[in-house]
């Protein structure tokens, strides 16, 4: 089981929501019983809504008092700008030693402190690869969690969807999302990309997007063997003077896909930024 016997308290359960909250359904990974889960959620849809069938797991649209009493981890998957007025009213409700697990965008340990005082509350951010295992988390700890057994705990629910990271400087949770958060989307825009290309070189567009979707994964897969790190496996796929070579030069032409990768890495940190001083 993923830590404690009390009810895991997931408060929105949207594209983010429910990609942990396969991991924690899947019995290799999670092992959270269906009935230790309950979805708080005005708005019940897709994932979300399939998890719940399937698995029988209980959906509130608030957090009522009586559930609350029994729930001892709560992660909190709202938009940054509600997360204010969701603790408000969740704040006389919750059992005051309740691990509060934050993974919006932004929104800074102070205000979570502001409202809950006391409480062990960790901030991490996800990515959406956690429904399949293969995402990546990299938390920041309150004073109140800064403690092993509560740091342990948080990692076990968070491991369900793939590796856990802690950093003790939360100023760093800017640049993890602009890398790993919102990474997976620049990676799925490149996968496109690369299909659209084969296209417009003549392939047909199924075969295109098999081909540029082979290659993402595989190269991907390459990079988790370990047998080389990205640069190293680059320099296997390009001979000098050929075919990727030629490419290459073409991605790196003007001011070049690294400081393209650079400005979206920093716009994302930047937006970040203003997303937690939007929710104060
Ligand atoms: N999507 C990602 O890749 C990703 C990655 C890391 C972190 N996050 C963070 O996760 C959070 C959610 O993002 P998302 O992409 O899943 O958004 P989403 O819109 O898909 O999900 C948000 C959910 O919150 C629900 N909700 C709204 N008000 C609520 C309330 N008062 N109580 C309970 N539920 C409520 C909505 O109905 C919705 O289902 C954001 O803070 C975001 O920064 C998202
Ligand atoms: N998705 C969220 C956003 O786009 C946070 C990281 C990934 O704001």
């Amino acid at each position: 089981m993923s830590g404690g016997d009390g009810t895991l308290a997931l408060i929105g359960a949207g594209r983010m929501g429910s990609a942990l909250a396969a991991g924690w359904l899947a019995k290799t990974r999670g092992g959270v019983a269906p009935d230790k889960l309950v979805f708080v959620d005005p708005q019940l849809a897709g994932r979300a809504a399939e998890l719940a069938e399937t698995y029988g797991i209980r959906h509130v649209s608030e957090l009522d008092a009586e559930t609350a009493k029994g729930v001892d981890r709560v992660v909190l998957a709202v938009k940054p700008g509600l997360v204010g007025e969701t603790l408000d009213a969740l704040a006389g409700r919750l059992p005051d030693d309740a691990l509060v697990i934050s993974v919006a965008a932004g929104v800074p340990l102070k205000s979570f402190d502001k409202r809950l005082a006391g409480r062990p509350v960790v901030r991490a951010m996800p990515n959406t690869p956690a429904a399949i295992g293969k995402g990546v988390t990299v938390c920041v700890a309150n004073e109140a969690a800064d403690d092993t057994a509560i740091r342990d705990k948080a990692t076990k629910l968070l491991k369900a969807g793939g590796q856990v990271e802690w950093v003790d400087d939360e100023r760093l949770l800017g640049a993890v999302t602009g890398v790993s958060g919102s990474g997976p989307a620049y990676v799925f825009l490149f996968c496109e990309a690369l299909a659209a290309a084969g296209e417009a070189e003549g392939l047909p567009r199924d075969l295109a997007e098999r081909l540029a979707v082979a290659t993402v994964s595989g190269a991907g897969a390459m990079l988790e063997a370990g047998d080389g790190d990205a640069r190293e496996l680059r320099r296997m796929v390009t001979s000098p003077g050929g075919t990727t070579q030629a490419g290459l030069d073409a991605l790196m032409a003007g001011s070049g896909l690294p400081s393209l990768v650079r400005n979206a890495v920093s716009a994302a940190e930047r937006r970040s930024r203003q997303l937690g001083n939007e929710s104060e």
